[in-house]
């Protein structure tokens, strides 16, 4: 280090030094503060109803009453809420102590005479007089300039337009317990060396917060605030859902007086993943979104009376059951029923049953039908045909609650009451007492307070037995959804404009399955669809943005739903059209090849610099696809993929042995990569046996530093410092291209592939020199 580089050096720690002496006072005083706070809190609670004026003599002293409450209600959320905010601020400084900030900038605004000298940080903090920005939040206006220049001239927006200037220094440092470890003063990029750094550490069973290093092509998606829709194509390891985390703390950021985490909803591809990268936004002292796969959703909509498929066993199905005689016609199902044009076949077949079709159930009371399907439908179609489906739905709800109240009453005096009440708990009796003497219904005449009960005690028993028919017809149970969406397949024939040659087949091998309440996965999205159209869904209005990751996955049809759920909100998609895995095993589409970017709400980013694994990987990754050679590897060095051929008699122990060198290295998160759920249970069993060792399943949730052994269609989206791949022998036909992409993208540091034959045929177009065989 030169004297320069010591004596800067020397000035930034002293700095530091200060910065933090003004947090600790910050928190000193926050601590005292938050301490009345929260004892306000507990002795309001505890005097709640002391300090108020409870009078409920005439209709004004309750009145005053109420406002007493309210008013005491109301002091006591104040302080609740100045609580949580007080305690958010500590967590907040208590990082910043931890690590003030990562960044500096040095910026001449034009026109003005003297340098602003810029420290870049999680959170903003002011000195002690609160007159002057000590760090400036990493998502301020003019933070962006440390994310898009390198020194020179430079320019950042601001609400009433663009502040121009010259850029004078860029620093970047790793400060931590307040001691600076290293800092580079950069040029071009984002400091290499920091990123070098940064990259070349161990994966982590946690995805984290790249606010230090974000690149600037990353900046750009996460300050975008111009497109409704906006796309993001971007090579593995590009950070795409990196930059989406970041953009929902910019978002949460920029927007903090309208919106909140509960606004934000992110789809995510399985449930390791939400666990994956749940600790980014609380690093960025904020919270996390909504999160859900979209399975989940489609399974809570189709509620416990479907058995939905979900798109792990689909996957399995298409890696497993070739051979299977209904092989061809469900994937030729799957490719139709994620098209647009299934969407329109559904369109059309609803208009159909506008003026007649709909297909009602009966309601049954102890056997007997009280009213029976066909005079629902009859009280249907006598509506107003000008209404619209979802209406005339609603208007005959009303008409069966009706109905069943009057049914109801007639039940009372039927003689299976009386036996009911004869074999009733004591509980019940109980209770029934309890009703009676609350309504004061008791007289003076034992007669018919004995009465009374009988009548109080066969309207609760009748009550309780209706209980589920009234619950029924509120959930609007009594239309007959799967026979419904079975005659879409019965009625609909050839020639249909659109529809696929192998219809009959797949009509029939829809209707099997439908008709024992198992739904395939392909069927979930139409299946909800369907309903949502008869019972007019309301959208959900509280979102308003969506992030879609793994977005590739997507198809058409999904999407175009997604839309129609939330028509106000914003949306980001992050997606790789290489890793399609699910698209690639069908050939059907997926959102992102099919939707229309010339749309003016549309914007699309293409991400092609890739971060996670080093170049050597991602050299030989990039060979296996079609376009690989537009990704651009971070000039991050290791050694090259290594390739070795086994007997199946010596896979296991081969793996075993490989697992035990990565240990021995230092690697700390290492993956088998299989094809498939049996394999990964059946190699599971053998190394466990020797090692210790966590199979990931589609149920788990969070895997753990160590060895996982997990299915190839579950790695999406984590990555692990070490993978080895089962046996690539296996990944033999085209349409496993992507998944076969997929996985080798999952390394960080090192990947081995196992051969049991001569290699993955699939390999045949990648350079022999991008690997080696040992
Ligand atoms: N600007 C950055 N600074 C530091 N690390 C980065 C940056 N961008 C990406 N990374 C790292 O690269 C790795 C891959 O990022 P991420 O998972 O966000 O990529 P992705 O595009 O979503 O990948 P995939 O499509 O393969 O799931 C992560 O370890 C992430 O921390």
């Amino acid at each position: 280090m030169s004297e320069r580089e010591s004596a800067a050096l020397l000035k930034e720690q002293e700095r530091v030094s200060t910065v933090v002496k003004v947090i600790d006072q910050k928190i000193k005083n926050l601590q005292k503060n938050t301490g009345t706070v929260r004892s306000d809190v507990i002795e309001i609670r505890k005097n709640f109803w002391e300090d108020v004026t409870v009078n409920m003599d005439e209709p004004d002293d309750i009145i005053e009453t109420a406002a007493s409450i309210k008013q005491q209600a109301e002091l006591l959320s104040e302080r609740e809420r100045t609580h949580i905010h007080m305690d958010k601020n500590l967590k907040t400084l208590a990082r910043l102590k931890y690590s003030p900030y990562f960044g500096r900038i040095d910026f001449l605004e034009e026109g003005e005479k003297q340098i602003d000298h810029v420290y870049l940080g999680i959170a903003s903090l002011m000195d002690e007089n609160d007159e002057n920005f000590l760090i400036y939040d990493w998502r301020a206006p003019i933070s962006s300039l440390y994310y898009d220049y390198s020194p020179g001239y430079a320019q950042y927006n601001i609400p009433e337009g663009t502040i121009e200037g010259e850029m004078t220094l860029k620093r970047q440092f790793i400060i931590r317990e307040s001691d600076i470890k290293a800092m580079f003063d950069t040029g071009v990029t984002i400091g290499d060396e920091m990123l070098q750094e940064v990259l070349g550490n161990n994966a982590s069973t946690q995805m984290k917060s790249i606010v230090a290093t974000i690149q600037r092509e990353q900046n750009e998606i996460i300050r975008n605030e111009r497109s409704k829709i906006l796309i993001v194509q971007g090579a593995a390891g590009s950070g795409k859902t990196s930059a989406a985390l970041q953009r929902v703390a910019y978002l949460l950021y920029r927007y903090r007086d309208t919106l909140n985490a509960e606004n934000i909803m992110l789809f995510s591809p399985n449930p390791l993943f939400n666990s994956y990268v749940s600790t980014v936004l609380p690093e960025l002292g904020e919270e996390n979104m909504q999160q859900s796969t979209f399975q989940e959703y489609l399974t809570e909509r189709l509620g416990i009376a479907y058995d939905v498929e979900d798109p792990f066993s689909q996957m399995e199905f298409l890696l497993s059951e070739e051979g299977e005689e209904t092989y061809q016609t469900r994937v030729e199902a799957i490719r139709f029923k994620a098209s647009i044009e299934f969407k329109n076949i559904i369109d059309h077949y609803v208009s159909k049953l506008s003026n007649q079709g709909l297909i009602f159930r009966d309601l049954s009371f102890r056997g007997h039908i009280i009213i029976s399907k066909k005079e629902i439908s009859d009280y249907f179609y006598g509506l107003e045909k000008s209404y619209s489906i979802p209406n005339r739905i609603q208007l005959v709800k009303e008409w069966l609650l009706k109905e069943l109240k009057r049914a109801v009453k007639r039940e009372r005096s039927r003689s299976w009451v009386e036996e009911e009440i004869q074999f009733l708990e004591k509980e019940d009796y109980m209770e029934a007492f309890k009703k009676l003497q609350e309504k004061n219904h008791f007289s003076d005449n034992t007669f018919d307070d004995f009465e009374r009960e009988q009548r109080l005690l066969a309207e609760m028993v009748v009550k309780e037995r209706f209980k589920p028919l009234f619950a029924r017809v509120k959930s609007l149970k009594f239309i007959d959804l799967t026979q419904l969406y079975l005659k879409l397949f019965k009625e609909t024939e050839q020639p249909v404009n659109g529809l696929p040659t192998y219809w009959p087949e797949i009509s029939q091998q829809t209707i099997d399955h439908i008709q024992h309440r198992l739904v395939p996965y392909e069927d979930a999205t139409p299946l909800v669809y369907l309903q949502d159209l008869l019972e007019g869904r309301k959208s959900n209005t509280a979102i308003r943005h969506i992030f879609i990751d793994e977005a590739q996955d997507y198809t058409p049809f999904q999407f175009a739903f997604i839309q129609r759920l939330f028509p106000y909100s914003k949306m980001t998609m992050l997606g790789d059209f290489n890793q399609a895995i699910f698209s690639g095993a069908t050939g059907s589409q997926t959102v992102l090849t099919d939707l229309d970017i010339s749309n003016e709400e549309v914007e699309t980013f293409v991400l092609t610099k890739t971060y996670r694994s080093t170049t050597e990987i991602v050299e030989f990754s990039s060979a296996l696809i079609k376009g690989g050679e537009k990704i651009e590897p971070f000039n991050r060095r290791g050694k090259k993929p290594t390739l070795s051929h086994v007997d199946q008699t010596q896979l296991n122990g081969a793996i075993l042995d490989s697992i035990k060198q990565y240990k021995l290295e230092g690697y700390q998160t290492i993956a088998v990569i299989c094809r498939t759920e049996e394999e990964s249970k059946a190699l599971f069993e053998e190394l466990k046996e020797a090692i210790p060792v966590h199979l990931i399943e589609k149920g788990t949730i969070s895997y753990e530093k160590g060895i996982n052994v997990i299915p190839s269609y579950l790695a999406k989206g984590i990555e692990f410092d070490a993978v080895i791949l089962y046996d690539c022998t296996r990944y033999e036909k085209e349409s496993e291209r992507k998944l076969f992409y997929t996985v080798c993208t999952r390394a960080m540091h090192v990947l081995h592939m196992f051969a049991t034959g001569e290699y993955s045929p699939l390999m045949a177009c990648v350079p022999k020199d991008f690997y080696d065989v040992i």
